[in-house]
C-alpha cells in the first residue's frame, strides 16, 4: 500500500490562540482540498492554542489534521502543569510529537520516558510522531544510523506489532534545526531507508512498509521537492517555514506534486 505523505507544522512556542486562527484560516484558504487526496496536512501547536484550532477545523470541515507536541506518560492526578493523553484525545488530536531533540535536550528525556509517552498516545487512539536524530559529533563520527535507529528501537519497546502501523517516524537531525543547514536528500534518505529496515528486522517487512517516515531539520518549499523525492522520505516535520501560511501552503502543495495554488 502506498504511503500517503504527511507534513505536519511544528509551531514550537509560537503563536497564541488569535495568531493561531489567522493561520489556520490563511492555510485553509490558500490551499485548495484536491490537494489533501495527495497529502495529508497537520498543524501541531502549542497546547494553549489547540481548543482554538480544533474547533475551527471541526466547525469549518477543514480537512487539516492537528496534534500537540508533547504529552505526559501519566493519565492524571498530582502531575502539576502536565497536559494528559485522555485530554488530547478529547480535542480531537489525531497526532502528538514525542521525543523531539529539544524535549530531550532541555527536560532531560530519557529514552525510557519516549517510550511511556509513545505508548500513553497509542493508548488513547492517536498517532506519536515519534522524533529520533543525532548531534553534530555523532554525524561526524560516522555514527549517525546507529545512533537515530537505537533511539527508534528504544522508544517502541513492548509495543504489540499492530501497535507500530500506527507510529509515524521523524529523522530529525539536531544539527539541521532551526540552523538552515537541511540534510541532503541522500543524507535524509540514508537514515530513513535504515529507520525502515530496523522496523523490518524487528516488526516485520510488511508493517514497515506502511509506516510514514519524515524528515525534519530546515525544510522550507525550496528543498521539500528533492527529500520527498526518496524512496524512504514520506513527509516532512516542519518548524520555522511552519510558521508562514504562505510558505507552509506552497511546501504541502509540493509535497501533493503540485501545481503550486
Ligand atoms: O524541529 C523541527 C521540527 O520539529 C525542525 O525545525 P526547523 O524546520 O525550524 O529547522
Amino acid at each position: 500500500m502506498a504511503r500517503q505523505p504527511l507534513i505536519a507544522g511544528n509551531w514550537k512556542m509560537n503563536l497564541n490562540h488569535l495568531e493561531a486562527i489567522a493561520l489556520v484560516q490563511k492555510i485553509a484558504f490558500s490551499l485548495p482540498e484536491k490537494y489533501f487526496a495527495k497529502v495529508e496536512v497537520a498543524v501541531i501547536p502549542p497546547f494553549t492554542d489547540i481548543r482554538s484550532v480544533q474547533t475551527l477545523i471541526d466547525g469549518d470541515k477543514l480537512l487539516l489534521k492537528h496534534g500537540a507536541q508533547d504529552v505526559s506518560e501519566h493519565e492524571s492526578g498530582a502531575y502539576t502543569g502536565e497536559v494528559s493523553g485522555p485530554m488530547l484525545a478529547k480535542l480531537g488530536c489525531s497526532y502528538v510529537v514525542v521525543g523531539h531533540s529539544e524535549r530531550r535536550e532541555h527536560h532531560a528525556e530519557t529514552d525510557e520516558v519516549v517510550n511511556r509517552k509513545v505508548r500513553a498516545v497509542l493508548k488513547h487512539g492517536m498517532s506519536p510522531i515519534l522524533c529520533v536524530g543525532e548531534p553534530l559529533e555523532v554525524r561526524e563520527a560516522g555514527g549517525h544510523v546507529e545512533h537515530s535507529t537505537t533511539q527508534l528501537i528504544n522508544a517502541l519497546k513492548g509495543l504489540k506489532t499492530e501497535q507500530i502501523r500506527q507510529v509515524v517516524v521523524a529523522y530529525e537531525p539536531v544539527w539541521a534545526i532551526g540552523t538552515g543547514k537541511v540534510a541532503t536528500a541522500a543524507d535524509a534518505q540514508e537514515v530513513c531507508a535504515a529507520l525502515r529496515t530496523a522496523l523490518a528486522d524487528k516488526y516485520g517487512k510488511e508493517i514497515a512498509d506502511e509506516v510514514r517516515v519524515l524528515y525534519g531539520g530546515s525544510v522550507k518549499s525550496s528543498n521539500i521537492g528533492e527529500l520527498i523525492g526518496q524512496n524512504d522520505v514520506d513527509g516532512a516535520l516542519v518548524g520555522g517555514a511552519s510558521l508562514n501560511g504562505d510558505e507552509f501552503t506552497k511546501l504541502s502543495a509540493m509535497a501533493a506534486g503540485g501545481p503550486l495554488p
